[in-house]
């Protein structure tokens, strides 16, 4: 995606001349003649880049007074100042004010794209610091070598390089916004913005404000909204069935009519924004009972994307141990350690209703309260905490401790066989091959086992 820069400047010659360098680079450029036409652009949309010259005569406002009041509204927006010769002395002052650069006249294009480039980057950077800063360090690759991770990857590897709207399904904490990330960076929009909008973090009577941004009310400030911050970018709408009703019309004009105005606003704002959305819950069934719209559900999922439960690629846990401890110890200053066989059977067994973030959670506490032991020893399963279980799930009622032991030897030991295994099998994803070898027995034996004992 190009960058939008804003060229303000009262000579025309200067702004065909600047916006003439510009596109050539292939960058969008808007030009503005005077304060009033500048602050209309800015309204519009906001651009990522801003030429502003210094004097601007016959304008309300002249340079530095604009420079001030974007900079009130848009404290992050790179502005570069046009200096007219001589007067050096005010470009710097600009800069004490907030302009990230200035360029002198007579214009010299390797300059002023060398200036356009320096800033876009630096703004680039400072929005890269920014997410990872408020993301502490959490993106990361995903992880995983299972059959159904191995397929998402190369169905991201198709999808990501096209501009196709994108819902992604899959229970809470299996990586959905870890997926909406890594497509986002696989793509074409890569240098730009990813914005995250989540319902769960916004009340529904924001939300409205929090998309589209409000218009300048008397004494306060406009805000930019989720869609036109992710100009250029991916917007990620995440759990998008609890969206208030309203909210989702609104989402659906904005599809349809590429533009939307602000809340209280009645100017056009047109944004070129991939929407990337996402669900825990069964889609179809929320449009059902109609807490989604069908038109907006159709539009929005014309890639539908599944993420697996962590428990349905349970090949995966061990990795994702191995790469969290390692994450862990890293972020934390501690040292590394390894999960002894038994602990990783029961990490492996577990059902993880919380999924991979569940599953990091459990490890970076196992690292922390295991903090003053031997880094040499591995961490073993009775420093799991309880409600991860043991291996053999809590016996069936009937066979509660107390009733094995009114059972024969004989009884007993078939119940014991029979959890053993299905935890087993169900560890290794219905693996016969596997479950055999781990639990030490022929494949053939193990099959015939299985059955006598009715596990399917
Ligand atoms: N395959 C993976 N490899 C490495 N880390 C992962 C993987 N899947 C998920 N994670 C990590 O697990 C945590 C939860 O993932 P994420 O937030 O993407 O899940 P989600 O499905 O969007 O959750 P929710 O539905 O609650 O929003 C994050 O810290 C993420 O980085």
């Amino acid at each position: 995606m190009a960058s939008d820069i804003l060229v303000v400047d009262d000579e025309i010659d200067i702004r065909n001349l600047i916006a003439g360098i510009l596109e050539d680079e292939g960058y969008e450029v808007r030009t503005a003649a005077d304060s009033d036409e500048a602050l209309a652009a800015i309204g519009a949309r906001r651009p990522q880049l801003i030429f502003l010259d210094i004097w601007l005569q016959g304008s309300k406002m002249d340079g530095l007074q604009l420079l001030d009041a974007i900079r009130a509204q848009h404290s992050t927006m790179p502005i570069v100042m046009i200096s007219g010769h001589g007067n050096i002395e005010t470009a710097v002052s600009a800069i004490k004010r907030g302009a990230y650069d200035y360029i002198e006249k007579p214009l010299k294009a390797d300059r002023l794209l060398l200036a356009a480039e320096r800033a876009l980057e630096a703004s680039r950077l400072r929005r890269e610091v920014e997410s990872l800063r408020t993301k502490s360090g959490e993106f990361q690759d995903l992880i995983g070598n299972s059959a159904v991770m191995n397929q998402l990857r190369s169905t991201i590897e198709k999808i990501s390089p096209t501009n196709s709207r994108i819902m992604i399904m899959g229970p809470s904490g299996s990586g959905k916004e870890l997926v909406a990330r890594t497509i986002h960076k696989k793509s074409l929009r890569s240098e730009g913005p990813f914005v995250v909008v989540s319902s769960a973090s916004i009340t529904p009577d924001k939300m409205d404000e929090a998309l589209f941004g409000a218009e300048a009310k008397p004494g306060q400030d406009p805000s930019v909204g989720a869609l036109e911050e992710a100009h250029g970018g991916t917007l990620y709408l995440d759990e998008i069935g609890d969206m208030p009703l309203e909210t989702q019309a609104r989402i659906l004009r904005v599809l349809v009519a590429q533009e939307f105005n602000r809340v209280g606003g009645s100017q056009k704002v047109r944004v070129n924004v991939r929407i990337i959305s996402s669900s825990a819950r069964d889609l179809q069934e929320e449009v059902t009972e109609g807490r989604v719209r069908e038109d907006l559900f159709h539009r929005l999922s014309v890639v539908p994307v599944r993420v697996p439960a962590l428990a349905q690629r349970r090949e995966d846990v061990p990795m994702l141990i191995d790469y969290f401890l390692r994450q862990t110890a890293e972020n934390q200053g501690l040292p590394r350690r390894i999960v002894g066989e038994d602990a990783m059977a029961v990490l492996q067994a577990h059902d993880w209703p919380g999924n991979v973030r569940q599953l990091k959670n459990n490890v970076e506490r196992l690292l922390i309260l295991t903090r003053d032991g031997d880094p040499n020893d591995p961490i073993s399963a009775d420093l799991l905490p309880n409600e991860i279980g043991a291996i053999v799930p809590p016996l069936s009622s009937q066979a509660g401790g107390e009733h094995i032991m009114a059972l024969p030897l004989r009884d007993a030991r078939e119940i014991f066989e029979r959890d053993y295994l299905r935890a087993q099998i169900n560890r290794f994803s219905g693996n016969v091959s596997r479950t055999a070898e781990f639990v030490g027995m022929e494949r053939s034996a193990l099959h015939r086992k299985l059955k006598t004992l009715g596990i399917a």
